[in-house]
């Protein structure tokens, strides 16, 4: 898919999505815009409930919005049916969250090459294998291409998923709550090797309840009533994050 030089990586126009089936329809997102050029890095604060994963869903493609417009490299990609989804989904993005899904039995390697082979058929074996290598280096973990994900540390093997996420080169990286599961320390280095995908032209969306993780990132944007609005510096001091199940 390719544009004029400029225009933006994403371009969200008032997206809207209602939660139906339930008693009363409840307005989950009532007007998102966003804008992401290539190599931006967003954070997406929010309580817990806001909507934040719903909004992920939709720009991974997962789900559709009820309204609104979405255009991934000035194409309108609204309302995709899913098998175009599907191939957009594995070609344009990858994708990290709280938990690693890795699959314990195969090495850090094999499980960063599983995304090659869903997404792009068998490469020939060298080239599957300088992939692979490259997006663990990408990470600082090749030294650990052959250990099992039992014999890594919470840290590691959130690198090795978002190696996963990366080996296929793609432009957006949508990451919800990727620390959730670690102490800050690690999360921290997870939030390093994140930011350094976006040197490579990947624009970042990363979901957080950390105010440490997202003002690392270049801006900083708080979901609230089904909105999104830039958060300034002085705002987040005043404000606290609640962890997910708290104070929605
Ligand atoms: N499949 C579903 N069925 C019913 N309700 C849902 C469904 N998915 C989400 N919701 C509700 O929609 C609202 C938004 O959920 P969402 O997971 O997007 O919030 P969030 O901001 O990501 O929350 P958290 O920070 O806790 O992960 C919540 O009130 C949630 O309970």
């Amino acid at each position: 898919m390719t544009g004029p030089l400029n225009e933006p990586l994403i371009e969200l126009t008032g997206l809207t999505k209602t939660l139906r089936g339930q008693k009363e329809p409840r307005p989950i997102l009532t007007g998102v815009d966003l804008t992401v050029h290539a190599g931006d890095s967003v954070a997406i604060l929010g309580r817990s409930g806001s909507g934040k994963s719903t909004l992920l869903s939709l720009m991974g493609l997962f789900d559709r919005p009820d309204g609104g417009r979405y255009l991934l490299h000035g194409r309108d990609i609204t309302r995709l049916p899913e098998r175009k989804a599907a191939a957009l989904r594995s070609a344009e993005f990858g994708f990290v969250f709280q938990r690693f899904f890795l699959l314990k039995h195969l090495t850090a390697a094999q499980n960063v090459a599983m995304a090659l082979v869903n997404g792009q058929g068998w490469l020939p074996r060298r080239r599957r294998k300088a992939k692979v290598m490259a997006a663990l280096e990408k990470v600082g973990i090749a030294n650990l291409a052959k250990h099992r994900p039992p014999r890594l540390s919470g840290g590691e093997q959130q690198r090795v998923a978002i190696a996963r996420a990366l080996v296929r080169e793609p432009r957006v990286l949508l990451a919800d709550e990727p620390t959730g599961a670690l102490d800050t320390e690690t999360g921290n280095l997870v939030v390093s090797t994140l930011y350094e995908a976006t040197a490579q032209g990947c624009g970042l969306i990363l979901v957080t309840h950390d105010w440490d993780h997202a003002r690392r990132m270049d801006r900083v944007l708080r979901l609230t009533n089904g909105r999104l609005a830039e958060v300034d510096g002085a705002e987040s001091e005043r404000t606290q994050e609640f962890p997910a199940g708290v104070g929605s």
